[in-house]
């Protein structure tokens, strides 16, 4: 808080309204306040510093309160827009001070109240919102420590759609998962609450009473809100940790906005089981919403084919949590094969009349909706019919259809009320129509009345003076008054009272003229009165429709997004999935649909098969071959499919999938300490604990980031555990050519590979995965693509070689030195590699006791194959 407050004498001392101000201040001590005088919001004191080093303004001086300069910084109103949404993306939070009382009759300064608190996560202006992405207020709290609890509740609240969900989950992971794929503006957690920076770091924190984070009266704060005696009816009660989090939420939108939020009508529990679920590394490797590199380039912005914002947040969203519901996601696979028979161009363009219907009614709810907002919910209102016509008597659209209704009154009163493009803001008026309201055509035609009536008085004060250019003129300070040029003074008549005088004309008032400035100015101001009242009618008239204009929205939003799929899936050779109740996933000739998009040439489409016999494919072959782009494509239409789209193949067969993990790419996590090796550790860790047999794992070289042998010990001992433990649905890509005869030689796994060719020296990529491992890597030759200089690339053939040449080097137990004559290089490379035997270390670790006398025998006979092959090398 500001320094200038410190004790009553010194309050006192301060001018009436620097006492007014810091009062109001000291209620809002961790926000910026943007105080409202005459056409500017000021700051003052430290927030003056603050904003003008954030705002690049300029920080100035309001002359002395309490004998002491006051540090300020302003900014016009009517461009304060730009400003806040500056400050709310910086993180910072704004209290909004407007003036209230009436100035004329007000002794002091003129009363002030916060009107409002904009903060990150609370904001629903439509120019301080992004379009495409949602802006989520999240709560996360720890649980109670009861048996069942879980250990984590969340709670997320999009107030600009007044969607509100819940979840709870037990791991740090799961928290981890769910932050990264909601990525709130701004989250709440209880003082008491250790936050750990690993968790999320992204948007803006706060931490809350930890009384506002309790079940029970959260619980009393919800039923309040949504007038019910108890959630029962919502399916929330058996998560009261995630209630708790809810009711946090509640009492701060409460506190930031001042209004009641009738648009928040319900809360639903997002059950994890229901969903793909993805963790945190997953769901930023595949690239669904986001480029790694930080680029614009994802799933999400290749597919897009949305008509407007709320269909593609709602793409967004999908894309980010697959839903594994067969009923549900047959429906839409019916839903966009009944809309590719559709004129989809005729129904983009009803759709983009629809808009962002969403946002415009939680305007609405919130009373903060402007002209605008209710011309859009007119034009709406006037294309659902048309729509609805449109696709009539299509089965599988009926359960959209069901939901969108029409609104034939209030669309009929938007038609008549408003005119056909009202200003930005209500403030002036002009945006109700004629003929919508007696009375406000009444006051309109007496204060156009009166304006016909200036215009015949200047006809007869120039008749009657003989000054042909005396004029009638208005300005704030004095009014209506008659101007004539100074030269005419001498025909002035003795009635006129002079009020001003300027360089070439005077400026004069007569009492018939301030009567009627009086009358007209009665006659504006009521009818601007009246104005302001029938558009809160009529706000209040929409808000009454809220709960089914919501749900219409909603189904609008869907069927944009279905639209948009079958769009794509047209354009683009997608094809119907098909969900399986076998385990397993079986492509032919699947595509990238990402990097496909990129190319200029075409992709070589790749067939996959995964089931009972085939649970993990080994994958062999040359750098830049194609291995990551097939791994993560089978991943991408797992997720395409669950979503309710079509996918980029001939024929795609999905048995159930319950979650997807990816050990891809290698990065330093900066943030919480981690090298890359220990990344990459962590997640495999996590994928091993965690994978079932549905669930699809990709594994991208793992061991990469270590020593030779450590790196092939740990991809051979998580490859055999995922084959054999978890028997997940595993795509693993290596360069260990050993795993190819070790683990590919196990049943249940199929090595396949990658071809490239040698052509000239140089390296041809086919991108084309076939049965069977590779049999050379070709690092050298990718290398000498990337343009390795010359005599690096002749050396590392020449090691290579003798490294070829070291029969079975990596299987015994010796040391090997490299040539190191005849080389182009002038340095020195030695390299020694003493390392104990992988079976060994096997051995080792094998807990016999545990063991049936079968799994023994099975081991013994794998250990004799390994060393037999080994010999006849
Ligand atoms: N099926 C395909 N059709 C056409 N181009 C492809 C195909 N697969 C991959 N490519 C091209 O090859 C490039 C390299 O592919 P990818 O990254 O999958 O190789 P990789 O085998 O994983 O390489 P590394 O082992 O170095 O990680 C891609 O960026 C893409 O441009």
């Amino acid at each position: 808080m500001s320094k200038a407050t410190t004790s009553n004498a010194e309050f006192s001392a301060h001018t009436p309204m620097m006492q007014q101000y810091l009062r109001i201040k000291a209620e809002h001590s961790d926000t910026l306040l943007f105080y409202r005088m005459g056409d500017f919001y000021e700051l003052f004191y430290d927030d003056a510093k603050k904003a003008a080093e954030l705002l690049d303004i300029s920080l100035t001086q309001r002359g002395a309160s309490n004998g002491k300069p006051i540090p300020m910084a302003g900014v016009p109103y009517h461009a304060a827009e730009n400003y806040l949404a500056r400050l709310l993306q910086l993180g910072e939070s704004v209290a909004i001070c407007e003036q209230v009382g009436d100035p004329a009759t007000s002794k002091g300064p003129v009363e002030r109240q916060v009107v409002r608190v904009l903060t990150p996560g609370t904001v629903t202006d439509e120019a301080l919102l992004s379009e495409t992405s949602e802006n989520l207020l999240v709560a996360v709290t720890t649980a109670a420590r009861s048996e069942r609890a879980a250990a984590y509740g969340i709670a997320c609240l999009d107030l600009a759609s007044g969607r509100f969900t819940v979840t709870e989950c037990n791991t740090e992971a799961q928290l981890q998962a769910e932050l990264q794929r909601l990525a709130p503006a701004e989250l709440l957690y209880p003082d008491t609450l250790q936050w750990q920076k690993h968790w999320f770091a992204g948007g803006t924190l706060r931490s809350r009473p930890d009384w506002e984070f309790a079940s029970d009266s959260a619980i009393a704060l919800l039923c309040r809100q949504f007038e019910v005696q108890h959630l029962d009816g919502f399916g929330v009660s058996h998560l009261p940790a995630a209630l708790g989090a809810a009711g946090a939420i509640l009492s701060y939108v409460k506190l930031t906005q001042r209004a009641a939020l009738p648009h928040i009508q319900e809360i639903r529990a997002e059950q994890s089981s229901d969903a793909v679920q993805m963790d945190a590394a997953t769901q930023r490797n595949l690239e669904l919403v986001a480029s790694l590199s930080g680029g614009t380039i994802s799933l999400y912005s290749t597919i897009n084919r949305t008509a407007t914002a709320m269909g593609a947040r709602l793409l967004r969203r999908w894309l980010q949590r697959p839903i594994r519901n067969t009923e549900q996601l047959n429906a839409r696979y019916d839903a966009v094969a009944a809309l590719q028979g559709e004129d989809l161009d005729g129904l983009r363009k009803l759709l983009r009349a629809v808009g962002d219907l969403e946002r415009v009614l939680s305007r609405i709810g919130l009373r903060s909706a402007r002209p605008r907002d209710l011309t859009r919910l007119r034009s709406a209102l006037q294309v659902i019919p048309e729509l609805r016509s449109q696709l009539a008597g299509r089965a599988a659209l009926e359960q959209w259809l069901a939901t969108i209704t029409e609104f034939p009154e209030l669309r009929a009163t938007l038609e008549k009320a408003l005119v056909e493009s009202p200003p930005l803001l209500i403030r002036d008026g002009g945006v109700l129509a004629d003929g919508f309201d007696e009375e406000l055509d009444e006051q309109r035609q007496l204060a156009a009345g009166a304006t016909d009536f200036l215009r015949k008085i200047e006809t007869r004060e120039r008749e009657r003076t003989g000054i042909a250019t005396l004029k009638v003129g208005y300005n704030k300070v004095h009014g209506y008054y008659l101007e004539a040029s100074r030269s005419a003074a001498a025909h002035i008549p003795a009635d006129y009272q002079r009020r001003q005088t300027l360089k070439n004309a005077e400026r004069y008032i007569i009492p018939e003229l301030k009567t009627y400035e009086d009358k007209v100015l009665q006659a504006q101001s009521r009818a601007l009165a009246r104005e302001k009242w029938l558009y809160e009618a009529l706000l209040n008239q929409a808000a009454e429709h809220l709960p089914a204009l919501q749900r219409s929205a909603q189904a609008l939003a869907e069927l944009d997004v279905l639209h948009s799929f079958a769009d794509y899936a047209l354009s683009h050779d997608y094809h119907r999935p098909r969900l399986q109740a076998q385990s397993g996933i079986q492509l032919r000739a699947a595509r990238h649909p990402v990097i496909e998009a990129q190319l200029d040439e075409p992709f070589i489409a790749n067939d996959v098969e995964l089931s009972e016999q085939r649970r993990m494919l080994l994958i062999t072959g040359p750098n830049m071959g194609g291995k990551s782009t097939y791994m993560r494509q089978t991943a991408l239409l797992a997720i395409l499919a669950h979503c309710g789209s079509f996918v980029p193949a001939q024929q795609a067969d999905f048995g159930p999938i319950d979650r997807i993990f990816t050990r891809i790419g290698a990065s330093d996590d900066l943030a919480s300490g981690r090298s890359t090796f220990m990344v990459e550790m962590t997640e495999a860790a996590t994928i091993l604990h965690n994978a079932t047999a549905n669930s699809l794992v990709l594994m991208d070289e793992i061991g990469r980031g270590t020593s030779t042998y450590d790196g092939l010990a740990l991809a051979w001992a998580c490859a055999e555990a995922l084959l054999q433990h978890n028997q997940a649905l595993t795509l693993f890509a290596t360069h260990y050519f050993e795993l190819t005869q070790s683990i590919g030689e196990l049943s249940g796994c199929v090595n396949v590979h990658v071809e490239a060719a040698e052509h000239d020296e140089k390296i041809v990529f086919e991108h084309r995965v076939s049965d069977g491992a590779a049999s050379r890597s070709f690092g050298v030759q990718v290398a000498q693509l990337a343009g390795l200089p010359r005599n690096v690339l002749s050396r590392a053939k020449q090691v290579l070689q003798q490294l070829e040449q070291a029969p079975h080097a990596q299987h015994s137990q010796r040391e090997l030195k490299l040539d190191q004559t005849a080389s182009d290089t002038s340095q020195q490379m030695t390299k020694t590699v003493t390392k104990e035997h992988p079976l060994l270390s096997e051995l080792a670790a094998l807990e016999v006791n545990q063991m049936t006398p079968l799994e023994a025998l099975q081991w013994l006979a794998r250990w004799q194959q390994q060393l037999q092959q080994a010999q006849a090398e």
